[in-house]
């Protein structure tokens, strides 16, 4: 039957879409990928900016999201400290797929890759950023779908789940019909792209070994990846 996207769903659609584009790193800190050092100690540092920077912009991102402000203030936190990492992985994903001017796609690979992440965790992540990259989202599509990686009820200490599910349902809805539009020839796309939250849920798992892994080798992190990290 015909997929249509009411004016309301459109209007909805657009709040997040242009929060989502008004939120990025800004370009002279994601263009510190490009200066010359490449020890493990400066891709450690470059990277600790760039995790700081992303959790900034993610905060001013979410607090755009339809509903999220009217939520109790202590399950706004939860739910930013339940999803950032996913959230990080969502954005940093989107990077290595077409979003890039190429320059920074390789450095950041090379970046990741020599910081003092063990093997056993890059495969994993290296595998989630080419499963994103051959999904081709639409912008759209990578807007909602951090939006509902955030609106997630069942993160921990969440109070009011149900609250939360009356926000993420809209969103979800409004994706299902995306994901039909924008893939007419792939009826099982949606269902892929709610796969990869699944995938995120395992990268969390991965993410708190390689931050025990960091913090045995001493090193630091800044207050508000702290905060957000629950480290240290
Ligand atoms: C504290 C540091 C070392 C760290 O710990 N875990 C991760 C970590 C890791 Cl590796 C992987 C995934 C998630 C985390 Cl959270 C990181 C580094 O985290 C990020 C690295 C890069 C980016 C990022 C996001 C958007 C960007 N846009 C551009 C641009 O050029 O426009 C560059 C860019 C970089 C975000 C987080």
């Amino acid at each position: 039957e015909k997929v249509v996207i009411t004016k309301d769903q459109q209007a909805f659609m657009n709040v997040i879409l242009d929060a989502y584009n008004r939120h990025q790193i800004p370009p002279d800190v994601a263009k510190k990928l490009l200066q010359e050092q490449y020890s493990a100690e400066e891709n450690f540092l470059l990277l600790t900016e760039m995790a700081t920077s992303q959790v900034q912009v993610l905060v001013e991102f979410t607090k755009h999201i339809p509903g999220f402000l009217s939520l109790d203030h202590e399950d706004q936190i939860a739910l930013l400290k339940g999803s950032a990492v996913e959230a990080s992985f969502l954005r940093s994903a989107q990077v290595f797929s077409s979003k890039m001017p190429n320059g920074h796609t390789e450095v950041l690979e090379e970046r990741i890759r020599k910081s003092g992440i063990s093997e056993e965790f890059m495969t994993p992540m290296f595998n989630f950023y080419k499963t994103i990259g051959e999904l081709h989202m639409v912008e759209e599509e990578q807007a909602l779908l951090t939006a509902i990686t955030i609106m997630t009820p069942d993160r921990p200490y969440v109070k009011d789940q149900q609250a939360v599910e009356r926000l993420q349902e809209p969103m979800l809805d409004v994706l299902r019909k995306l994901c039909a539009l924008h893939h007419p020839h792939e009826p099982q796309y949606f269902a892929r792209l709610l796969g990869r939250l699944t995938e995120l849920r395992t990268l969390n798992h991965y993410h708190a070994e390689m931050l025990t892994s960091w913090r045995m080798n001493d090193h630091k992190f800044t207050p508000l990846l702290c905060e957000i990290w629950d480290v240290q």
